[in-house]
């Protein structure tokens, strides 16, 4: 069996993209698939698989899995390459429209030039602060801010929050590759954080600016997370370090997000989205995994 696909990307975080509107796979497959297709050698290579599907709730529902096969509940930039194809493929004909995912129901608006989505704005909803919502071990109730944080005789500051997935970011002097390599890993499956968590470094350089790596949750380095960007933006915030209100400049190893925590409480997402090719994926490769 062949089975379509798109792949696309934002700032580099790049997914397989299926169109569920036009042909679907069973339930049991898709952690498999999402192993198999990522694979750089033997699969197309990708941070993951990514499923645009019908909703009952909104315009169009979406769907993440990272590249270890496990299925995250969001994805920031996942959400703005959807919105793409949605609107250029026809699923939605309006510019502002619903998506939903695994954590909730989100209003993207796509600007369009020349026919085509050049960027894609998300209101991504509101972040949860206490723990139990993260989740992370602890007094249920409490937030987690600059909280002591100790792994492998290193001492940290913590502020954890979720953006529908979780996430643990760390303020730190100069960002480097070396600390995203050795410390992402330990933090993503430290028993602290039950569900594992996406780890981010952030370097504050204004209260509208920062440097941003991150180590995700299932995927490992990428080259961008845009729930993570949010999360980054929202621990800023909360440290007192970053501007609420107005816009943060993102920068992310694949270019720059845009992003807002508004005093509703919701974080806005600008960004762009692109396509990167188009084709037909051997199923037979399922069986090899
Ligand atoms: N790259 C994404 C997040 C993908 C899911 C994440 N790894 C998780 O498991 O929560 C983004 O752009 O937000």
């Amino acid at each position: 069996m062949q089975i379509p696909f798109t792949k696309m990307h934002g700032l580099g975080n790049n997914y397989i993209y299926l169109d569920f509107f036009q042909h679907t796979i069973a339930e049991e497959k898709l952690s498999e698939l999402a192993k198999t297709i990522s694979n750089v050698h033997t699969g197309i290579g990708s941070d993951g698989l990514i499923i645009i599907h019908p909703s009952e709730v909104a315009d169009v529902g979406m769907r993440i899995f990272n590249k270890d096969g496990s299925e995250g509940q969001s994805c920031g930039n996942g959400l703005r390459c959807t919105a793409k194809y949605a609107y250029e493929q026809g699923i939605v004909a309006e510019k502002q429209f619903q998506i939903e995912t695994k954590a909730n129901k989100v209003v993207a608006e796509v600007q369009v030039i020349n026919g085509k989505v050049d960027h894609v704005t998300i209101n991504m909803g509101k972040p949860h602060l206490k723990r139990e919502l993260i989740p992370m071990q602890g007094e249920p109730k409490t937030k987690v801010i600059a909280e002591r944080f100790e792994i492998q005789g290193e001492v940290l500051e913590l502020t954890a929050l979720s953006m529908g997935n979780p996430h643990a970011v760390f303020i730190v002097e100069q960002v480097s590759k070396k600390q995203v390599s050795q410390l992402g890993p330990l933090v993503e499956k430290d028993p602290r954080f039950p569900q594992g968590v996406n780890v981010e470094f952030i370097e504050i350089l204004s209260p509208n600016e920062i440097n941003f790596s991150v180590w995700e949750r299932g995927s490992g380095i990428t080259q961008a997370c845009g729930t993570g960007a949010c999360a980054a933006v929202v621990a800023g915030i909360l440290n007192d370090r970053l501007e609420r209100n107005e816009s943060v400049k993102v920068h992310l190893p694949g270019g720059d997000l845009d992003i807002t925590w508004d005093n509703d409480g919701d974080v806005w997402m600008t960004g762009g989205a692109e396509l990167i090719a188009t084709g037909f994926y051997e199923a037979a490769h399922l069986s090899k995994v």
